[in-house]
């Protein structure tokens, strides 16, 4: 479960005579598990610092983001890391890793920092870079020479890894094909059948609408535009 209540959020320009840019007020919103909540709203409306704030990337000013039953706004740095290992995962567009680690440690990463056997992690690693029409070829490679394409699905392979109950996805279908953008949205079903509770920025208007369940506009939340 994801719950943002009454989040505010106001970034200061150090550098630009510390001016203030008051960008969310009174953000609210509610995923349940097994839901898939798409936040959609204008360029600059403030999609992208909401999910930063849920991720605990941002600090909040004001109101509480539950995500199970630890409050991101205010815990502390160590409990946000834990619960990043198993309860929170984040598939960006962008995928950052250690150079010269192979793909296949890369998406069993985060299952083998949760204990699990590395057979068992390399297996499941195996069965989605397959799902994900990675070549077997480059699973021993480092991901850091593949096209664009190829290190997103690398990137959603290793978000996918282990099953979250609470999932942050920023354009999982940006730049991938009519095939894989199928298998990205059947993991996405399958996540939330298992009870995940997804929050995800969409552009792809299709993709949304076939996985999401529900729209928030964050045009609500943000100072200058709202009613
Ligand atoms: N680190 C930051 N420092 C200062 N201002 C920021 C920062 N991050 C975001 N902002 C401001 O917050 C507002 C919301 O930006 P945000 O990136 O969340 O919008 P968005 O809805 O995700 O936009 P887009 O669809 O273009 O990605 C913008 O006015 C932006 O300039």
């Amino acid at each position: 479960m994801i719950r943002v209540q009454d989040v505010h959020k106001r970034f200061v320009l150090h550098n630009q005579a510390a001016t203030e840019v008051a960008v969310m007020a009174r953000a609210s919103l509610t995923v349940e598990p097994g839901e898939c909540v798409a936040l959609t709203g204008a360029s600059g409306s403030g999609k992208s610092t909401l999910m930063r704030m849920v991720y605990g990337n941002y600090l909040t000013d004001h109101g509480h983001i539950f995500v199970g039953d630890l409050d991101v706004a205010t815990a502390a740095p160590r409990e946000i890391l834990q619960l990043r290992r198993a309860g929170l995962g984040y598939v960006s567009q962008f995928l950052r890793v250690v150079p010269r680690v192979p793909t296949r440690e890369v998406v069993a990463e985060p299952l083998l920092a949760l204990g699990v056997g590395k057979e068992d992690a390399f297996a499941r690693a195996e069965g989605l870079l397959a799902t994900l029409n990675i070549p077997k070829a480059l699973w021993a490679l480092s991901p850091t020479t593949f096209s664009g394409g190829e290190q997103q699905r690398v990137n959603i392979a290793r978000g996918f890894a282990h099953h979250y109950p609470a999932l942050l996805l920023d354009e999982p279908t940006a730049s991938l094909d009519a095939a894989n953008r199928e298998v990205v949205l059947k993991l996405i079903e399958e996540a939330k059948e298992k009870g995940a509770a997804i929050l995800g920025i969409f552009h792809d208007e299709a993709a949304r609408n076939t996985v999401c369940d529900r729209i928030v506009d964050v045009t609500a939340f943000t100072p200058h535009l709202a009613a």
